[in-house]
């Protein structure tokens, strides 16, 4: 059973601009699910809305079932349970992320000590000892303050954070943006290796291609606020059925990998507001493959093939 489901989500943030439009997914225990696409698709809105953290002007439409539940449906007592215990987020920006006049040991005991109001400070700080320690920092950091700390370091302690209440579905906003490629592949083994050892569910988000082909077993790709394309990873980057995942993937291209077809030179120009979309598939004015009917027709996501669903009209006619 998915441990995450979302359902037709939509947000529309004051002033009309639906940031998100129509998102069905769903994440299972153990499994890594990766979300990409570029700066405003509405990534960073999916993840907000998951833990009912958006803004009080947002509209929401659809639902988000945590473990079954209705987020949207439940009190406010049950959803502060649910943060940190059934869900938690790594948020983007580990450094601003952090308070840096307390100790990181503080940090991330506050949690614990909130949601475990049995636990004596003596049992949290052995906790947030072993919480370091799985994320592969010793348990003495705890008495640093984040400014001590290298930016790999920090991400690591954001990880330890989002641990610290033992939920089982964590969901990581660009965890590695910012860092070196070195520490980037640290990182992703870190949550990799969470993912494998505690059977928790990840939602990895990120801009960067080349961050969800080697840690997913699935991925969304989104524009414009919605799926354009969901699949295996392996097979999302290597046989695209949307142009425009075809171009992310191209971003880092192979010499004679087929996805040149579709971005033999980058992707050109911006993607779209989302208060000012153009009509038929938003993807058009940028497609290297668009056609006349792109800009008319609407363009819904289809399954194409067995776990795999893409919405382009190509796709549609099977080319
Ligand atoms: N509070 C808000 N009010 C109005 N519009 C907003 C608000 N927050 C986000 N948006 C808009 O919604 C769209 C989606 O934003 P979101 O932050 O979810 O995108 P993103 O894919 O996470 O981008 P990034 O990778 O830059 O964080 C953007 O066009 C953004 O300008």
């Amino acid at each position: 059973m998915s441990l995450l489901e979302l359902r037709d989500l939509s947000v529309t943030y004051a002033g009309d601009v639906p940031a998100v439009r129509g998102v069905s997914l769903s994440v299972a225990p153990g499994e890594v699910l990766g979300v990409a696409g570029e700066s405003g698709c509405g990534k960073s809105t999916i993840t907000n809305a998951v833990l009912r953290l958006l803004p009080k002007s947002a509209r929401v439409g659809g639902s988000v079932l945590l473990d079954g539940e209705d987020v949207y449906g439940m009190s406010f007592g049950r959803l502060r349970a649910i943060r940190w215990a059934t869900a938690s987020i790594v948020f983007q920006g580990a450094l601003h992320s952090l308070n840096a006049v307390q100790t990181i040991g503080r940090q991330i005991a506050e949690p614990i000590l909130l949601h475990e109001p049995a636990t004596t400070r003596k049992e949290a700080d052995r906790r947030v000892g072993e919480l370091l320690e799985q994320v592969g920092l010793p348990a003495r950091r705890a008495r640093d303050h984040p400014h001590q700390l290298s930016g790999g370091q920090r991400q690591r302690v954001m990880i330890a954070l989002a641990l610290a209440c033992r939920p089982r579905l964590v969901i990581a906003d660009e965890p590695t943006t910012a860092l070196d490629v070195m520490v980037q592949a640290q990182v992703l083994e870190l949550l990799s290796g969470l993912v494998r050892d505690l059977g928790l569910a990840l939602v990895l988000i990120s801009h960067d291609l080349s961050v969800l082909g080697t840690t997913c077993d699935r991925v969304a790709v989104m524009y414009a606020g919605k799926v354009v394309e969901e699949g295996p990873a392996s097979v999302v980057f290597d046989d695209s059925r949307h142009p425009y995942s075809g171009a992310l993937a191209g971003a880092f291209p192979r010499v004679g990998d087929p996805r040149f077809r579709y971005a033999p030179a980058g992707l050109a120009g911006d993607p779209p507001y989302p208060g000012d979309l153009p009509t038929g598939c938003p993807f058009h004015p940028r497609c290297p493959v668009a056609f006349d009917r792109c800009s008319s027709a609407d363009v819904e996501l289809i399954q194409v093939s067995a776990g795999r669903r893409a919405a382009c009209l190509l796709a549609e006619e099977g080319s």
